[in-house]
């Protein structure tokens, strides 16, 4: 059987089971305290201060479903390769394997899909979808300009959450319909090494079965972390699990941290009626951008928008609501660690960062120490133990290890491994990586940010230049009345070599990727400029972006022969 796979999206050309995949490319009931007379003052009358099978048991195994022959396993093992955590990183790992001839097998504690899927970009994005039309809808200016008339938009909550839970559902589907159409054996129950190449699985209640495999691949993801001093109830004081869920709408809702999950959910709930307050602990919001892109994310995404923020603060201390008190916020100056004074809101979102899942995975049974949790690897995802020595046949991929968390990037480091363990030798450019930020409009990047390039270019003694194209001079974002936007190449003049590419704008996401696939690639901006763009479209701004720069090398690739059309 065939089967094509790319990083997040597989192909099966199977009459009867026919799949094209694609993960990413990514809820009122009232609150109690609502109806006291906290929830009817105002924003400014409420901020007080600011400032895991035996062979005898592989009947046994929950699913193993064969329209497709997963392999025989090497001499002595239950398995070639077995995956612990069917996440995005697990299953792109388990789909690759497969067209390898592995014989192979992923373990998943909890459902398949893991964050992406279920608590992460599939639903996120479900929200995101509502928020943009919604956006769109209630901008009477853009509608005016497009001469379009639109009565009041509205939206109902809970169908709008039902959209992203049933978008979670059909893809957690897809991937374990995927998996099981290929002959994977997907074992249930949460997986612990118990030594080199052996893993024991179970369910709580159940005997726990043990397996053997030739490489195995800890692929176990993240979990909200929460910093010390706040407590979460799921209700008032939410992570991400929690607001996918759209439970609530809260008029004002205060988002800790202004990184990616920040972003975005200002963006659903802005859109949806909320005001949103950010703490930011660093000296400016969305620090982990490109300045530049930045400032121009923050005039677009948050001026304009019931936004306010406090930076170079740290919430402290965050206390759930109760019996009609509001959610208290305790702030505290990131550097002179002063209280900073306190905030009172319906509803506190912490979106500080995630924490690696490795607990109870027994890497104390391989002499493996984690780094804040994160298990260490080289540039091969090779897990390194407590002397510094490569653990033999152990990989960690995706959030666990930290290099990168994004799902295409787990997935990316999970082909990369099976092409190792397969016999090529195999290290991902982490570089050529895109990432992406769904807002309205969007955020996307690949390579390094300005300050980045530019210390690498002091660093080894070569020249930076800096190239920009703005969506107003692009005539289908003009068409859409949608000309606010900006595309940024951080280059090599000398060599042409493309350093970082940095895209605000409609479409973002998908414009960066021929950016990031020159890079991947290795190709130049001198070649890379001939090549020819549809009209009218998006693209042309990477075109523009591209034709601007100005090079001082030759052409590199041979101009093919004409050919007659
Ligand atoms: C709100 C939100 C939005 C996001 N949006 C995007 C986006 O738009 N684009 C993007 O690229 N990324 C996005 N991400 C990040 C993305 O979800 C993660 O980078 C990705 O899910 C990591 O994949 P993974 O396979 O490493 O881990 P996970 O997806 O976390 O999967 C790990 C799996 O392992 C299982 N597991 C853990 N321990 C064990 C054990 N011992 N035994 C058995 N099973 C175990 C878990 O149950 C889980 O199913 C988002 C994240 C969040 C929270
Ligand atoms: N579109 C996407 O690709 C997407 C979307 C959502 C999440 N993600 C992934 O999920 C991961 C987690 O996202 P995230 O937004 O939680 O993390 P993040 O690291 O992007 O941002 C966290 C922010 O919180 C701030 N912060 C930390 N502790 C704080 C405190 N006590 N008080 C105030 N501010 C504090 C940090 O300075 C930072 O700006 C990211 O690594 C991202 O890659 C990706």
């Amino acid at each position: 059987m065939q089967a094509s796979v790319s990083s997040l999206s597989i192909s099966l050309p199977n009459s009867t089971f026919r799949s094209n995949i694609r993960f990413c490319g990514l809820r009122q009931q009232a609150l109690g305290f609502q109806s006291v007379s906290q929830s009817q003052l105002n924003k400014s009358q409420r901020i007080r201060i600011v400032g895991r099978k035996s062979r005898l048991q592989k009947r046994l195994v929950s699913v193993s479903a064969s329209d497709s022959d997963n392999g025989s396993p090497t001499k002595s093992f239950d398995y070639d390769l077995l995956i612990i955590g069917a996440g995005v990183g697990g299953h792109g790992a388990a789909l690759h394997a497969v067209e390898k001839g592995l014989k192979t097998a992923i373990v998943e504690g909890d459902v398949v899909g893991g964050t992406c899927v279920n608590r992460g970009c599939v639903p996120s994005k479900a929200l995101l979808a509502v928020s943009g039309r919604m956006r769109e809808l209630q901008d009477e200016h853009h509608m005016k300009a497009l001469g379009l008339q639109v009565a009041a938009a509205g939206y109902d909550r809970q169908a709008v959450a039902d959209h992203a839970s049933n978008l979670a559902s059909k893809i957690r589907n897809n991937l374990t319909n995927s998996m099981k159409a290929l002959g994977v054996d997907i074992l249930t129950g949460f997986g612990t090494i118990l030594g080199p190449q052996k893993v024991k699985y179970g369910k709580v209640g159940f005997p726990d079965n043990v397996i053997t495999a030739k490489d195995i691949i800890i692929a176990t993801g993240s979990v909200p972390f929460v910093p010390k001093g706040i407590e979460v109830d799921g209700k008032t004081v939410i992570t991400s699990d929690h607001a996918l869920k759209l439970e609530v709408v809260p008029d004002w809702v205060a988002i800790v941290g202004s990184g990616y999950i920040g972003l975005e959910f200002s963006d659903v709930y802005t859109a949806l009626g909320s005001e949103v307050t950010f703490i930011e602990a660093l000296d400016q919001l969305m620090p982990g951008f490109d300045p530049e892109i930045g400032k121009l994310a923050q005039r677009v995404l948050i001026n304009p928008r019931k936004i306010d923020y406090h930076t170079g603060v740290f919430a402290t201390k965050i206390t759930p609501a109760k019996d009609g008190t509001p959610v208290i916020i305790e702030l505290t100056d990131a550097k002179t660690k002063e209280p900073k004074g306190t905030l009172e809101v319906d509803v506190a979102l912490i979106a500080t960062g995630r924490a690696p899942f490795t607990k109870g995975l027994g890497l104390e049974n391989i002499n493996v120490e984690t780094q804040r949790g994160f298990v260490p690897v080289d540039e091969r995802m090779r897990v390194i133990d407590a002397n510094r020595n490569l653990v033999p046949h152990l990989y960690c991929i995706g959030d666990a290890n930290g290099k990168m968390m994004l799902a295409h990037a787990a997935s990316a480091q999970g082909i990369s491994v099976v092409e190792q363990v397969s016999g090529r030798d195999h290290v991902l450019n982490h570089l050529s990586i895109p990432a992406a930020c769904f807002t309205h409009p969007e955020i996307s990047m690949v390579g390094l940010t300005e300050p980045q390039a530019k210390e690498k270019a002091e660093k080894e003694g070569f020249e930076m230049s800096i190239a920009k194209t703005s969506f107003k001079a692009n005539t289908k974002a003009l068409a859409e009345n949608e000309g606010e936007g900006l595309a940024k190449l951080i280059y090599r003049p000398d060599n042409g070599e493309i350093l970082g590419v940095h895209i605000f704008g409609m479409h973002a996401a998908d414009l960066i990727h021929e950016a990031s696939n020159a890079i991947a690639l290795g190709t130049r901006i001198q070649d890379i400029k001939f090549a020819v763009h549809a009209h009218p479209t998006l693209s042309e701004v990477l075109d523009e972006l591209f034709k601007s720069a100005k090079v001082n090398a030759s052409v590199t690739k041979p101009v093919s022969e004409p050919v007659a059309v």
